[in-house]
Formats: structure tokens, C-alpha cells, sequence
């Protein structure tokens, strides 16, 4: 009740209500601070009478007060501190976060940037992947698609569409002589000059070696392929000048297919194109051809030949025969020669003057090569099997053979796969492996002669190269060619050249193979004249593989 009295007095009376109060009589007249102080306390401890307060020791009071004090400053700084903290962390991970959102922001705009360069890529591979890399046409496999997608668009249409296959004649042997870099020159003028006179809305390819297509849309009439036909024959056999110093002319074959009357989709019109050009070519060449159905692809064994060759070569129709080189000094067999035949299933035996060059225009000579030096590779592994003596086996290279860097590695595989020796095998170039580029050919024969291989030169004489052009290849030996050794006897000249040549190979360390020995004088003067090696009729035919195994107990062949 009493604290109630000091409460409800006004302040300025508050001194007198104390002094009146019964328990803080005899404590002396208290000063204000120390009232506030009492008050204080008083007011912390509810529930305690105020008399009981102010009746405390005011020191003690004091120390509690100020315990409570730096306990709640404590307190205070102790919650600033980690109120402090707390903004510290969070500022901290607002930064880290915002850091982050920019360096996502970057990372994202580098990942833009990166699939756009990526699409661009693509876009790049695949026309690159669809174009061929020497002339820039359309390669097959892109004109095909790309004709399949205009004749769907054809269909609806009123205009006339049509198919052209398109060959150049002798490019073969212009390419032999001339060597690929000039070849090679001569196809990028032609697919310019073909550019050049057909619409830019027609489509172009180049289908493969000297082999053109192209796909003429949307004709008023039919009669404007006639004009385009005979503008074609006319301006590509106009000359090629200024490639690598040689001016060139040669003729195109064209057949012509339309759509949709000679065939309803692409594969169907390039086959009676196709068909159409080789009529042309059996016309006498430089000329166009309609398509006919009158043309019996059957009664063309060349047109055959070429569409069944990569079946041939995988579905084993192709068979080794083997020819013996035979010692001149004792008459034994030293080599074989291995040459590829064709079991054709309607034709019968076919020989590889048909379709070696069918081969090479075709791209499929590293097929055949593959296939004639795994057969040779398992000849010389049966022959060990069998105990005998075996002898090198000969193989014929192409000069496509030779330009594939990645020849010599197969040939090791094949080595590998057979238990066969480098020495085993032998390879036979000829002179059109060392037109340009020369140097990829060297490359590659070096590498197989360091592996151990024998390399020879087929066909010496046909061709450009002297014993001294040769002489720092790493050629073994030298192969006379069939037309020394008939001129032997009809021509004193062509006997003194044959010992001139036999006489200067020795000097370079080269040994001397004559071939197409088919007469007992002729041996007997390429014997005195120091001939090493003969190979032909006289001694023996090529023979089955079967064969060479009786040959080879035999050891000796005299001539016939
Ligand atoms: N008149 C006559 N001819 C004889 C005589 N002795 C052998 N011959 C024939 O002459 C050719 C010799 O082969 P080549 O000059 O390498 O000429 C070969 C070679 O360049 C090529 N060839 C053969 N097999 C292959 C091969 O596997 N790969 C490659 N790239 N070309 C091959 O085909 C050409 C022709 O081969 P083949 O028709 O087998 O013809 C063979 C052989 O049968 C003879 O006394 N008189």
C-alpha cells in the first residue's frame, strides 16, 4: 500500500512520502539518485514491497544494476555483433550470387556463341561432305538427294525434266600420260565450263572419276535438250588451255534419260543415262544419246562389267592365276607373277585388261588391290603349310595403289594376319605410278621397301623413264617389256638396246626380268645377253593356284 502512496505521489512530494514510509525511517534522508536507483530495482523485481527494495544495500544493489547493465550491453553487443555478422554473410553471398549470375550470364553467352559457331560447322561439313573436293560439284551421294527432292517437286509439274550422264573421252590415257596433277586440272576446267552452260536452277555432280551428271529442270519443251545437248558436245570439246602449260581437247559421251518417261526416280534415270552414254560411246564417242528401251544393257558386256565389278570383288568372283619367273642361269623358279581373273558368272574367265581400268575409273582399285594381296598373302602361307619351298609372289600394283598413304600399313596388317614375310611378296609398279605427284608414290615405296619388300619396274621401255631417271628409287629390279623381246630377232637395234639395258641395270645393281618370252631364241639371246629372269609362254602360262604347288616340288622348268 505504501509503495502505492510513493507511486501516486506527485514527484516533487515523492522525498516526503519516502521519508514517511516505516522502513526507510533510520536509513537517513536518501538523495534522489539513490531513489531512482531503489526504483529501479524495484520495478525489476516485481512482486518484491518497495520497503523491501529500498531497504536493501544500495552498493550491492548498485553492483547487481550494473551486472544487469554490462550483462544486457553483453547482450546488446553480442546480438549486434551477430546481426553484423549475419549482414556480413549474407552481403557475402549476395556477391558470391550475383558473381555467379554474372559469370553464368558469360558462360552463356560464350555457349551461344559456341552452338552458332557449331551450327555453322555443321552446316559447313555438310556441304563439304556433300560437294567433291576437286571441282566443287555436288559429289553422288548430294546430287542423288538433292534430284530425288526435285523430282518430288517434278511431279506436279507441267515442265519437262531430264537426266545427263556425261563422260569424258580419253581422259584415261590423258591422265596416264599427262599425270594426275594435269588431270586433275583438266576436270576442274571442265566442271567450270559445264557450270557455265547449264542454269544455275540445274543441278550438277560429279559422280565419280571422269563421270558427270546433271539434272536439267523445268524445260518449256523437249526439243530444248536437243539444243543443250548439242551445245554441251560442242563447247566441252572446244580446247583446255593453260593446264600446267598443256592445252588439251577431248570429246564428251552424254546419254540423256527423261523424267518421269524413261524413269520415275533417281536411280532408275542415272542407270538409263548411264546406258545412253555408253551408246554414245559405241557410236564413235562425242556425241548424245537419248535413252532408248531398245538398249539391252545385256547385249553391253563393257556396261555389265562396270555395274558388277564391286559385287565381283566382294562377292569372290575374282581368282589368282600365277605365271613363273624361271632362272635364266639354272632354270629354277625364282618368283611368281600373281594376275588377277574375273570368274564372271555369264561371261566366263575374264581377263584384267577388261576391268583393271573400270577399276580405276570406278575408285574400286584399292578394293581390288586389298583382295589380290590378302589372296597372294594366303597363297604364300598355304605353300608353308605345305612344306615347300616357297618363292616370292609378285603382285600388281596400281599407281591409285601407290598415291593411298595408308598402303603400307594395310600390306603390314595383311603381313601379319597371313604369318606371311615382307619377303614373301614382291610388289610391280609401272612407270605410270612415277608421273606427278612423284614424291607421294617415292613416300610410299620407300616405306614398303624399309618393311622388307621387293619392289620391281614392270613394263620397262613402254614409257618415259630412263635407268638414270630411276636409279634413286628404291626399284630391285627391272621388267623388259614383251615388245623388246618379240623385236629381238626381227631387229639387230632392239637386240644391241636389250643388252644395253640389261648391261646398264647391272651397273646399278638392278636385276633384269624379260617377259612375254614366248620363243626359244628369244631365251637363248636374253640368256647371252645376261638377263637374269624370264617369264612367258615358253616356260609356262599363268596357272591355277593349284597348280603352282606341283611347280614348285618340281623346282625346275625348262622351256617347252
Ligand atoms: N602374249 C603373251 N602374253 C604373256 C606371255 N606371258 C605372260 N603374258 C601375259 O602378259 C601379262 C603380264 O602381266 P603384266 O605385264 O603385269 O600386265 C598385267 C597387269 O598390268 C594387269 N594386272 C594383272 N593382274 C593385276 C592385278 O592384280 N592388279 C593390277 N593392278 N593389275 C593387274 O593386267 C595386265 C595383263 O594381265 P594378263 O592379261 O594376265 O596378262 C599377263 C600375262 O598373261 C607371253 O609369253 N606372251
Amino acid at each position: 500500500m505504501q509503495d502505492h502512496a510513493l507511486l501516486a505521489s506527485p514527484p516533487g512530494q515523492r522525498q516526503a512520502v519516502l521519508a514517511q514510509q516505516p522502513g526507510v525511517q533510520g536509513h537517513g534522508r536518501l538523495r534522489l539518485d539513490d531513489q531512482q536507483l531503489h526504483l529501479v530495482s524495484w520495478r525489476r523485481n516485481a512482486g518484491t514491497p518497495f520497503t523491501v527494495v529500498v531497504s536493501q544495500d544500495l552498493p550491492r544493489l548498485l553492483a547487481e544494476h550494473r551486472a544487469n547493465s554490462r550483462r544486457a550491453w553483453g547482450l546488446l553487443a553480442l546480438l549486434t555483433a551477430i546481426t553484423l555478422l549475419a549482414t556480413l554473410a549474407l552481403a557475402r553471398v549476395l556477391g558470391r550470387q550475383h558473381h555467379l549470375f554474372q559469370a553464368l550470364s558469360v558462360a552463356d553467352a560464350k555457349n551461344q556463341s559456341l552452338i552458332e559457331q557449331l551450327e555453322q560447322e555443321k552446316i559447313r561439313a555438310l556441304e563439304l561432305a556433300g560437294s567433291d573436293h576437286l571441282t566443287g560439284l555436288h559429289n553422288r551421294r548430294m546430287f542423288n538427294e538433292l534430284v530425288a527432292s526435285h523430282l518430288a517437286l517434278a511431279r506436279r509439274s507441267p515442265k519437262h525434266y531430264a537426266l545427263l550422264y556425261l563422260d569424258l573421252d580419253r581422259f584415261k590415257q590423258i591422265n596416264d600420260s599427262l599425270g594426275h596433277h594435269v588431270g586433275d586440272l583438266l576436270l576442274q576446267a571442265v566442271a567450270q565450263r559445264l557450270r557455265s552452260l547449264v542454269r544455275g536452277s540445274d543441278i550438277i555432280g560429279r559422280m565419280g572419276g571422269d563421270e558427270f551428271a546433271v539434272l536439267v529442270t523445268a524445260m518449256e519443251q523437249l526439243a530444248d535438250m536437243d539444243q543443250l545437248a548439242s551445245k554441251l558436245v560442242a563447247q566441252l570439246s572446244q580446247p583446255y588451255v593453260g593446264l600446267d602449260g598443256h592445252s588439251l581437247q577431248l570429246s564428251p559421251s552424254i546419254g540423256i534419260a527423261f523424267f518421269p518417261r524413261d524413269g520415275h526416280d533417281v536411280a532408275t534415270l542415272c542407270q538409263h543415262a548411264d546406258m545412253a552414254m555408253y551408246a554414245s560411246k559405241r557410236a564413235g564417242r562425242g556425241r548424245a544419246t537419248y535413252y532408248d528401251t531398245q538398249l539391252n544393257p545385256a547385249d553391253d558386256r563393257g556396261w555389265q562389267l562396270e555395274r558388277e565389278l564391286a559385287q565381283a570383288i566382294a562377292g569372290e568372283q575374282l581368282v589368282l592365276h600365277f605365271q613363273p619367273k624361271v632362272r635364266l642361269e639354272d632354270c629354277r623358279i625364282e618368283g611368281f607373277e600373281a594376275l588377277v581373273r574375273w570368274q564372271h558368272p555369264a561371261f566366263g574367265l575374264i581377263y584384267p585388261g577388261e576391268f583393271i581400268a573400270l577399276a580405276e575409273k570406278n575408285g574400286l582399285i584399292a578394293e581390288l588391290g586389298d583382295w589380290v594381296i590378302r589372296a597372294c598373302c594366303q597363297q604364300a602361307a598355304a605353300w608353308r603349310q605345305q612344306g615347300l619351298d616357297t618363292v616370292p609372289i609378285a603382285v600388281n600394283v596400281s599407281a591409285l595403289q601407290l598415291r593411298d598413304t595408308a598402303f603400307p600399313t594395310r600390306m603390314a596388317t595383311y603381313l601379319q594376319q597371313y604369318g606371311v614375310r615382307a619377303s614373301d611378296l614382291e610388289l610391280e609398279i609401272t612407270e605410270s605410278c612415277l608421273v606427278e605427284p612423284v614424291d607421294l608414290a617415292v613416300r610410299v615405296l620407300n616405306q614398303l621397301e624399309g618393311m622388307g619388300m621387293r619392289i620391281g619396274l614392270d613394263d620397262f621401255g613402254t614409257g618415259f623413264s630412263s635407268l638414270s631417271q630411276i636409279r634413286h628409287l628404291p626399284i630391285d629390279t627391272i621388267k623388259l617389256d614383251r615388245s623388246f623381246v618379240d623385236d629381238i630377232r626381227s631387229s639387230p637395234e632392239a637386240g644391241v638396246l636389250v643388252t644395253s639395258i640389261i648391261t646398264l641395270a647391272h651397273n646399278l645393281k638392278m636385276r633384269v626380268v624379260a617377259e612375254g618370252v614366248e620363243l626359244r631364241d628369244q631365251l637363248v639371246y636374253l640368256k647371252t645377253a645376261g638377263c637374269d629372269a624370264a617369264q612367258g609362254y615358253i616356260l609356262s602360262r599363268p596357272v591355277p593356284a593349284q597348280e603352282t604347288q606341283r611347280l614348285l616340288r618340281q623346282g625346275i622348268l625348262e622351256p617347252a
